[in-house]
Order: structure tokens, then C-alpha cells, then sequence
């Protein structure tokens, strides 16, 4: 598939001297969804704000659609739509006026049908007479969406969409991104919510300190480094593990009740049978068990950590 964006060698320095991309280099396919994940201050704004020629890049390369960011800038920015992390709306002005203005300053001609089916795709048609200031928070995010959509952009960036919004909200909005995805719009979105990605990503990068520490398939990614848990329940508590259990990093949990043993799925043997042979062995008894593929959070935690390190 072809790809949408390119970013080379990318580099920001700001007038204070801070770094704050280091050499990003990222490819963006037509129609994914990429999550980019990445701790507070990781440069995460920084990208998409020189994506979208808000912030002059130090060096490196952004082409868009195959237009250069500074040499092609009105032919690259008409291809973006810009979803920032500020609600920055005219309060007095309607849904309706919001949208068709927003179209307007990218010197796109009316297209009433297409805006009618942004907002229906947003649920704020019934919306398009009412002023912003009569709108509840997530309407409002509805509405930012919206006017980003309105010149019919081929990539759409998403920044924090979910930053201090409740649980509801926020899974209203993975819709409205589920619904924007399903019309085959890209979709690039930054989060500190691991859960984010993992919910909605088809692929994330992961960036930290301006860099890119990787950009993986998700599946691939939480296949390649996931480990597995296995979680024993004991038909009746112990006070301690055999010494021989400490060795191979079981853990004695909720009060006795239930045994953890963690392994590692890419080894050429888990250690399962032989661990269920010695527990017998031993004379504990089984209740039940389970096994738990760790999450995205462990997977990220695990590289910044290591990345620090
Ligand atoms: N205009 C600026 N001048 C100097 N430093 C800046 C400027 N804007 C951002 N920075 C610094 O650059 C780094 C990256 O900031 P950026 O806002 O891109 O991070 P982020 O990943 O979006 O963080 P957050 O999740 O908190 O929004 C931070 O250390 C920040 O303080």
C-alpha cells in the first residue's frame, strides 16, 4: 500500500536549546491507524505540530500525499486535518457556520453534502443550528473533529483526543475513530493511555525523549514481547513455596490462595508440565487455572524503562 506520509531524519530544536526530536524517521500507510505512544514531553505535539507547519523543523524531510511540507506547504496542509488537544472554538458561532468556514479556509468549494455526512457520521446533525457554547464537552470534541474533516483531509491527526475525559467519553470517542477508520481515513493519534492504542491502533510507535524507540504491527508487537501468566489456584492455601518453586520466579499470591508462574511464549518450552508435575509432587492441589497475556502497558513500561537505563 502506498504510504501517506513520510518523515526523515527529523529534527527539532527549540530557540532554548532543547531537543526535542532527534533524528524521527516514520512511514505512514494510507488508511491505518497509528497510535503514537509516548510519556509527557516525549515530542509527541512537536511532530504533528511540524507535520501540519505549525513549527519550523531544525532538519529532515516530511513529505505528504508526496508533498514537501516547506516547498508544497498549502498543497501537503490541504490533505491534513488537524484535531489539536485545546478546545479552541468560537463560542457564539453554530456547528453549521463551524464547519462550512473551516472548509472555506482551505479554499474548497461548498459542499453541503459532505458536510451534512461529517456531522451525521458525528452525530451532530441534529446539532448544526446550535451554538458551541450549548454543547456538552464531548459534542464539543465532536465539533473539532468535524471542522478537521470539513476539506475532506486524507490523514487526520488526533492529538490527546481523550486527555481528561471520562471513561464514557472516552470510549465514545474510540467509536467516532472506529467510524472515521471504517470511511478509510488515516488516522495518526497521540496518547499517554496505553489502553488507547492497544484499543483502537492498528500499528504504534513508540517515542520517547524525540525519538522513536518502534514502530510495530500491534498484534506483532504484543506477540513478539508478550509474555504469558499463569495463574494456579490452590484448593487450599499454603504459607510458603517449596524452596525449589522460588527458583524458577513462582509467586505465593492473594494470601496463599494462588501461585504465579510468568513465561516467556517465543522459549522452545514454557516450563508448564514440568511445573504441574512438581506441584503435584509436592502435594498441592489444583483448583483451577488461567493463563493472561500481558498487556501493552507491561510492553511499554518494559522499553521505556530499558530505554532509560
Ligand atoms: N516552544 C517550545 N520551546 C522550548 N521547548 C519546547 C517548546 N515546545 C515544547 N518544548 C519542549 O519539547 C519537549 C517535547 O514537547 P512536546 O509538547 O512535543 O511533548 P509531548 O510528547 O507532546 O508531551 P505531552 O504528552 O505532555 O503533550 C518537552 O520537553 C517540551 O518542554
Amino acid at each position: 500500500m502506498a504510504s501517506i506520509l513520510e518523515i526523515k531524519g527529523l529534527e527539532k530544536r527549540y530557540a532554548s536549546g532543547h531537543v526535542a526530536l532527534h533524528g524521527v524517521d516514520l512511514s505512514i500507510e494510507e488508511g491505518e491507524i497509528l497510535a503514537l505512544l509516548g510519556p509527557n514531553g516525549a515530542g509527541k505535539t512537536t511532530l504533528i505540530s511540524i507535520v501540519c507547519g505549525l513549527v519550523m523543523p531544525s532538519a529532515g524531510q516530511v513529505s505528504v500525499g508526496g508533498f514537501d511540507i516547506r516547498r508544497e506547504y498549502r498543497r501537503a496542509r490541504a490533505l491534513i486535518g488537524l484535531v489539536p488537544q485545546e478546545i479552541a472554538l468560537e463560542p457564539f458561532e453554530t456547528v453549521w457556520n463551524v464547519v462550512r468556514f473551516s472548509r472555506g479556509l482551505f479554499g474548497k468549494g461548498r459542499d453541503d453534502a459532505h458536510l451534512e455526512d461529517v456531522l451525521r457520521s458525528l452525530s451532530l446533525w441534529d446539532k448544526r443550528d446550535a451554538q458551541v457554547r450549548e454543547l456538552s464537552g464531548g459534542m464539543k470534541r465532536r465539533v473539532l473533529i468535524a471542522k478537521a474533516l470539513a476539506h475532506e483531509p486524507r490523514i487526520l491527526f488526533l492529538d490527546e483526543p481523550t486527555a481528561g475525559v471520562d471513561v464514557e467519553l472516552r470510549r465514545s470517542m474510540w467509536e467516532v475513530v472506529e467510524g472515521l477508520r471504517a470511511r478509510g481515513v488515516t488516522i495518526i493519534l497521540t496518547t499517554h493511555y496505553i489502553e488507547e492504542a492497544e484499543e483502537i491502533a492498528d500499528r504504534i510507535a513508540v517515542i520517547a525523549k524525540g525519538e522513536i524507540l518502534l514502530v510495530e504491527d500491534k498484534a506483532r508487537l504484543m506477540d513478539r514481547m508478550g509474555q504469558k501468566e499463569l495463574r494456579i489456584e490452590l484448593h487450599e492455601p499454603i504459607t510458603a513455596l517449596p524452596a525449589r518453586f522460588a527458583e524458577k520466579g513462582l509467586e505465593l499470591i492473594d494470601e496463599g490462595r494462588a501461585i504465579l508462574f510468568r513465561y516467556d511464549t517465543r522459549g522452545p518450552r514454557t516450563g508448564i508440565a514440568s511445573l504441574l508435575t512438581d506441584l503435584a509432587a509436592e502435594g498441592i492441589v489444583l483448583r483451577d487455572i488461567a493463563t493472561r497475556q500481558s498487556s501493552l502497558e507491561e510492553i511499554f513500561v518494559g522499553l521505556v524503562t530499558e530505554e532509560q537505563t
